[in-house]
């Protein structure tokens, strides 16, 4: 017998073959979560067979019109063992005991509530080495995990006998990354939350943030075989959540991007008033620490390792320019706006992009009131003065409005 976890990404053609799909699990009897992967690769309900290992297996699939909960995009089957903590689902006795489930409000007499919780394992390190032959590939991440259980039970009262042990989530982390690999931080966030869900009835919702460090293949000529260096120009994050009976939510960033340029930027036009002691600048230093964050539309058909090239390079691209002429930059506003118009226009699976350039200022010094003679030099030194703190915090979210109907 096969379940199947599926979650629809476009309108619902069920008996016809054109749906697309992406396959979130792939389940035996004993609850097997299988070659992700592969399967996430299928496309259209019409391949599904293709997979199926054994002709007489079986495939329950509910179809939207069972569906207990309303959202119009979503089919999804469970293994009978890991039944969910829906009410359809239960039988009178078990509704019962949830209504006896201890809770803050309860415990409190109705003062107080637990309006959130969650408890997980954080920063997981470990590295995946694979080894095709003498060419090997790494991916070091460090893993975050956070549950949250569907009962207060634990906190409320100390009863642990729902509690997955933060120990025993990070050994997940270890034996999953064994089984099925890692691909992107985005599928093996996938892989992990799905474990938790689908494992564990209990669970209401799974989080998974996974930091992956920047180790880049030495270049000794030509590409080294087994021998990488680190390159710290950003670090690439992603957190994958899932709530049960949701569609998986897939965040990736960019942090930490420092960038400087020593011309081709000016502020000038602002407001002038009682408040103002900036002079405009027709030319200043222009340097920031870029954080990017974005979500998926659709996690059937977007490339992780691509879209966040792609975002860094749109960043670059916009604050730097042609190497010899540069690009003119009236104000931080204005360029983190274009680098983002450009990742909306190269990447259709983005939904919403956000940007963040603190305005690292870099002075000029005032020398109009020390002596001439100590003063001259080469005009071509020129000192500024870098001051961290503080910056100007800039940041916009760009988002795809709803296609038009006319
Ligand atoms: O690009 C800028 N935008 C601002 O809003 C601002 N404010 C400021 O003092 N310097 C700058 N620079």
């Amino acid at each position: 017998m096969i379940y199947l976890s599926v979650t629809m990404y476009t309108n619902i053609v069920w008996s016809g073959c054109d749906a697309c799909l992406l396959i979130t699990g792939w389940y035996k009897a004993g609850c097997e979560l299988r070659n992700l992967h592969s399967l996430s690769s299928l496309r259209y309900v019409r391949e599904l067979p293709a997979f199926f290992a054994h002709p007489q297996d079986q495939v329950i699939i509910f179809t939207s019109t069972k569906m207990p909960w309303t959202s119009s995009n979503r089919i999804y089957a469970k293994p009978s063992n890991t039944s969910s903590v829906q009410d359809e689902d239960m039988g009178p006795a078990s509704r019962r005991r949830a209504q006896a489930a201890p809770t803050a409000a309860a415990d409190s007499n109705g003062r107080f509530e637990l309006s959130d919780h969650g408890y997980g394992k954080n920063s997981v390190k470990l590295l995946h080495v694979h080894r095709d032959g003498d060419f090997h590939t790494i991916r070091e991440f460090e893993v975050s995990t956070e549950l949250k259980l569907a009962s207060e039970s634990a906190y409320v009262v100390g009863d642990n006998k729902e509690v997955v042990a933060t120990d025993s989530q990070k050994n997940t982390i270890y034996l999953l990354a064994k089984k099925y690999g890692v691909k992107t931080p985005e599928e093996f966030g996938a892989v992990v939350v799905n474990h938790f869900l689908y494992t564990y009835k209990q669970v209401a919702e799974a989080k998974c943030h996974v930091l992956e460090y920047p180790w880049e293949r030495l270049q000794a000529g030509a590409p080294h075989n087994h021998a990488f260096v680190y390159s710290p120009t950003a670090t690439r994050w992603c957190q994958v959540s899932q709530a049960r009976h949701e569609a998986v939510i897939v965040k990736s960033g960019l942090s930490g991007l420092r960038v400087l340029k020593t011309t081709q930027s000016a502020f000038v036009d602002f407001v002038q008033d009682e408040y103002t002691t900036l002079t405009d600048a027709a030319e200043r230093i222009f340097s920031t620490v870029v954080e990017a964050e974005w979500t998926y539309e659709s996690m059937r058909s977007a490339d992780f390792d691509d879209a966040w090239l792609t975002v860094k390079d749109a960043i670059l691209d916009k604050f730097a320019g042609p190497p010899d002429t540069g690009v003119y930059s009236p104000s931080v506003q204005h360029t983190l706006y274009q680098a983002e118009k450009v990742v909306l226009e190269k990447v259709p699976e983005i939904t919403w992009v956000k940007m963040t350039m603190p305005n690292k200022h870099y002075l000029n010094i005032d020398m109009s009131k020390f002596p001439a003679n100590v003063t001259k030099g080469d005009p071509k030194h020129q000192i500024y003065q870098p001051t961290d703190k503080p910056a100007g915090l800039i940041y916009a979210q760009l988002r795809r409005r709803p296609r038009s109907k006319l």
